[in-house]
């Protein structure tokens, strides 16, 4: 993009939906319209849902509400987009594409139009005895693409929950200009109390950019109880904005300026010195 092309606003209304998905596919459609709405006249420009707002968080509910893409959600938060001249980030939904299944976050502009889709990268497949077993990976494909995509205020990449524990994929995003990360995300009840925010600040220092996470509202009768706590990280590491555990709408006004002037006080991302790690990385331990 050529620098005249740049976008200029300096700051913008983030808005998290943490929602409470329930089974029903058309009464949570139906809930994301609502709180889009809300938010939209709260003046927020740029608003996500969480993680599977369409149907519960479970890999024995992801083939029996998967959809294509167009299909009945996307088109639907499409429509709200246009409907409230915003961006809405999708959250992530169930996604079918041929014989696979995908955890999906579809980005649409002001103009309705897709502007971003990003599959979850990184495939939740883990085993705490006594605590949580999960394995995205019995039903979930992963995805292979990073999503990012320009806004009027800045550049914005997507993650989804899991994508969060490996900094690799943030540093990516923050090395091709984006100054916010948008994970919609469902932590759970053993590793959220102690990981949730620590990964979401660490990303956001490391790369000194804002780190938001949207989770949906906990629901103790769900099979899976998500953590909540949706949360906006600031480059300097803080946490600006965070939700509790039940429905809710964070907003934060985002001040871009913030992001420069972290990057100019503490420059560590011209103090990389990666030939070394590289060179270091590729010799042989003595
Ligand atoms: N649900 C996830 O993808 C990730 C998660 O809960 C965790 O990393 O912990």
């Amino acid at each position: 993009m050529s620098s005249e092309n740049l976008p200029v606003a300096k700051g913008f209304r983030l808005a998290l939906l943490q929602m409470l998905v329930s089974r029903h596919k058309q009464e949570n459609l139906a809930h994301a319209r609502e709180l889009v709405s809300r938010a939209a006249q709260n003046g927020a420009q740029l608003v996500s849902l969480p993680e599977c707002f369409n149907c519960p968080y479970g890999t024995q509910y992801f083939g029996e509400y998967a959809e294509t893409v167009p299909g009945e959600t996307s088109t639907t938060i499409a429509a709200l987009a246009a409907e409230h001249r915003i961006t809405i980030i999708g959250g992530s939904i169930p996604e079918r594409s041929g014989d696979r299944l995908f955890n999906t976050s579809l980005v649409f502009g002001p103009d309705g139009k897709l502007c971003g889709k990003f599959r979850k990268m990184h495939l939740f497949d883990i085993d705490i005895p006594g605590k949580i077993t999960f394995k995205e990976s019995e039903t979930l494909s992963p995805g292979e693409e990073l999503t990012d995509f320009t806004t009027p205020f800045c550049k914005v990449g997507i993650a989804i929950c899991y994508d969060l524990r490996f900094p690799e994929l943030t540093r990516l995003y923050a090395d091709r200009g984006c100054h916010l990360l948008v994970c919609p995300g469902a932590f759970n009840m053993t590793t959220g109390p102690v990981h949730w925010e620590l990964l979401q600040r660490a990303r956001a220092v490391d790369n000194q950019m804002f780190v938001a996470t949207v989770s949906p509202a906990r629901d103790e009768t769900a099979s899976y109880v998500a953590w909540g706590h949706s949360t906006v990280s600031s480059p300097w590491g803080d946490v600006v904005a965070k939700a509790g555990h039940g429905e809710e709408i964070v907003y934060a006004d985002i001040d871009l300026n913030r992001v420069e002037e972290v990057r100019r006080q503490i420059p560590v991302r011209i103090q990389r010195r990666c030939e070394l790690y590289h060179s270091l990385a590729a010799a042989k331990p003595q």
